[in-house]
This record gives structure tokens, C-alpha cells and sequence, in this order.
């Protein structure tokens, strides 16, 4: 069984107000299918507003779709009770582009990181700080950063920091919505390269949700490519370089203009 499936998910947005136009009417996703295997990392590649964080959203649980399931660990999120979800929510988890957001700049990065374990665990004190620290290990930081807030760390420190709290509770799958993306080129290369350890060192599963060719190619076993809402073609990263679809073409050849 596939750890994640999601079958024939459609979003349609309603255009509305100052903004209604030909071009913002009816946009959103239609059709979308894929599955994830346990220890598998698929990308989903394509262009500004192609619709690929609505498909991450949907993934989460955030964003119900108008039609389609999502299959979890064989469970239906959007038909599934709270006690269920709450067990979703442990095994599931996400990291966003814009790490600073993502935090509350007023708590320290060890209230960050602990959060997940307050939440779910039972930890003393001492063991918190302890698993605290071996996770900032983990992601590249030293245990001595819990005590540093975000403003103290540069964007690509924090982003470790959230993919170590999204770590904390050892997920089977982390939703990555365009996780480097605000980073220079050598971090974003670091950092992809710790998500690959961390997937082969934990069997981690990931939904790379990324605009750029070269990352979705570091970290994707597998890339489905997305165009004006729709899955357009499903390939094997090693071929990606040989898709067959005009549009996945016109979007792998104008991210490998910078090679
Ligand atoms: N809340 C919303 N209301 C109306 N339209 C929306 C809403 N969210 C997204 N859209 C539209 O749906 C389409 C897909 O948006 P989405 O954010 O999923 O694309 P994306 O591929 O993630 O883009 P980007 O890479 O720029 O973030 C776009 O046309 C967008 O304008």
C-alpha cells in the first residue's frame, strides 16, 4: 500500500471582486493523482501559479478539495474524525519557504523545536533539552543554538530549525513547499543535500513542491510535472532531462538555461 495517495483531487477558486478576470476564473487544480511509497520523495515541478501549493495544502489538510480523495496510511483525511487527524497531523508534517514566518520570533529556538514534543510526548525537562540538541545536531547546528531567538540566526540556520522541529516526531512524510527557495544557491545546495541524508537516514517520505529543475533534481526520485492546473507528466528524475510533454520541456529547458 501507498503511504500517500491522492486520487483525482480538483480545487477550483472563484474569482471575485476588484480581481475578477478571464485569466483568474475557475484557476486552481484539476485531476490531480499520485502516489507516494514510504522512503520515496516526489516533486512536483512547475511554474508561478501553476497550482503546486494547492496541491501541498490539500495534502496537509488545509485547503479542502471541491472534488477527489487523500489517502493516508490508507485513511481519508477530509472523511476521517478529530482523533484521527491529531494522529495525521504527528506523521505528516510541513516546512514553508519563508522560514521566518514560520516561527514566533519571540520564542527561543528551543520552545520552537520543543513545541511538537509538548504537544505529543511526554518528556522530562532534561529530556527535552537533550533531544533538543541532538536534533539541532542532526540538521547541521549545535545544541548551544536552543538558547538563541530567530532574529539571532540567518535565513538558511533557520530553515535547519524548522526542518528539525518537523522532524521532531519522526514523520513518515514532510510536505517541502519551495523550502530553499529564499536561500543563496550554496545553502539551498546544502540544505537539499541534509534533506536527502535525512530521507536515507530516517526512510523519510517527501512532497518536494519546487519552481526550480536543479533542486527537484538533487532531492526527487520521481517528478510530476504541473501546468495551468494539471498534471501534465509523471517521470523518473533520471529522465527528466528527456520528458516528452511540450510544456514539461519548456519548463525543464528554462530552469537548465542556468547550467
Ligand atoms: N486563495 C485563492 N483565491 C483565488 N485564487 C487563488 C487562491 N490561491 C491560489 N489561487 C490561484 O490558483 C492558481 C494556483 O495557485 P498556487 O498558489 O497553487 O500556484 P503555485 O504553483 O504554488 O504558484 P507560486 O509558485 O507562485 O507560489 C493561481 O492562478 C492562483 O492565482
Amino acid at each position: 500500500m501507498s503511504l500517500l495517495v491522492a486520487d483525482q483531487l480538483t480545487k477550483t477558486y472563484a474569482a471575485s471582486g476588484w480581481f475578477r478576470s478571464k485569466e483568474s476564473a475557475g484557476s486552481g487544480v484539476a485531476d490531480i493523482s499520485f502516489e507516494i511509497e514510504a522512503g520515496m520523495c516526489l516533486g512536483i515541478l512547475g511554474e508561478s501559479g501553476a497550482g503546486k501549493s494547492t496541491i501541498g495544502k490539500m495534502i496537509l489538510g488545509l485547503l479542502r478539495p471541491d472534488n477527489g480523495k487523500v489517502m493516508f496510511q490508507g485513511v481519508d483525511l477530509y472523511r476521517s474524525d478529530r482523533e484521527v487527524r491529531k494522529r495525521w497531523r504527528r506523521d505528516l508534517q510541513a516546512v514553508f519557504q519563508d522560514c521566518y514566518s514560520a516561527v514566533n520570533p519571540r520564542m527561543t529556538i528551543r520552545q520552537i523545536i520543543g513545541e511538537p514534543l509538548r504537544n505529543y510526548e511526554r518528556m522530562s525537562s532534561k529530556e527535552e533539552q537533550r533531544t533538543i540538541g541532538e536534533l539541532l545536531e542532526t540538521v547541521g547546528l549545535a545544541p548551544d543554538d536552543m538558547r538563541k531567538t530567530p532574529k539571532e540566526m540567518s535565513g538558511g540556520q533557520l530553515q535547519r530549525v524548522n526542518i528539525a522541529r518537523a522532524i521532531a516526531l519522526k514523520p513518515k512524510l514532510i510536505v517541502l513547499d519551495e523550502p530553499v527557495s529564499s536561500l543563496d544557491m550554496i545553502v539551498q545546495k546544502q540544505i537539499l543535500l541534509h534533506l536527502k541524508e535525512l530521507k536515507e537516514k530516517y526512510g523519510l517520505s517527501y512532497l518536494f513542491i519546487s519552481h526550480d529543475v536543479l533542486a527537484v533534481n538533487v532531492l526527487s526520485d520521481q517528478v510530476a510535472i504541473v501546468d495551468k492546473g494539471r498534471i501534465v507528466e509523471t517521470i523518473e528524475t533520471d529522465r527528466l532531462f528527456h520528458c516528452a510533454h511540450p510544456a514539461s520541456q519548456r519548463i525543464v529547458l528554462s530552469s537548465s538555461e542556468y547550467l
